[in-house]
């Protein structure tokens, strides 16, 4: 139980590290915030509740992995490479597919509402 504890306090000081000090993840937050808001505002289902929590908490996930990579990138070197700059446009290639995919879920779930 102890052990465990002690995993849920350092899981939680990164998330909070994360928010902290990190703008990218701040950003994130923020916008997963907004889009509980607007789910609130628009009335949407449980169904549809359970998508966006789906589509913010992979956008969250993503963001927080890449800034890792970023961090790690920078801890080895900060010296510029070619090999260094590929592995940070893969890290930002992940969050930008998730963010697609997310913001093709908003359309579909709130513009129709939007609408009519
Ligand atoms: N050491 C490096 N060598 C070569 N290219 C790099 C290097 N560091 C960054 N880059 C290039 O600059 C881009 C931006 O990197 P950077 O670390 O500034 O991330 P960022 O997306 O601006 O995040 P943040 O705003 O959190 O710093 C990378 O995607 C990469 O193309």
């Amino acid at each position: 139980m102890k052990w465990l504890q002690g995993r849920f306090k350092y899981a939680w000081q990164g998330v909070t590290n994360g928010i902290m000090k990190d703008k990218s993840i701040r950003f994130q937050f923020i916008g997963g915030l907004l889009a509980f808001f607007a789910a609130a505002i628009l009335r949407c289902s449980v169904w549809e509740w359970l998508w966006i929590l789906l589509c913010v908490t992979l956008v969250i996930v993503a963001e927080t992995f890449n800034s890792c990579i970023e961090r790690c990138v920078d801890y080895i070197s900060l010296e510029r490479d070619p090999r260094a700059g590929l592995i940070k446009d893969m890290a930002a290639a992940a969050v930008m597919i998730v963010c697609g995919f997310a913001f093709v879920s908003a359309i579909v779930i709130m513009v129709p509402k939007l609408i009519g």
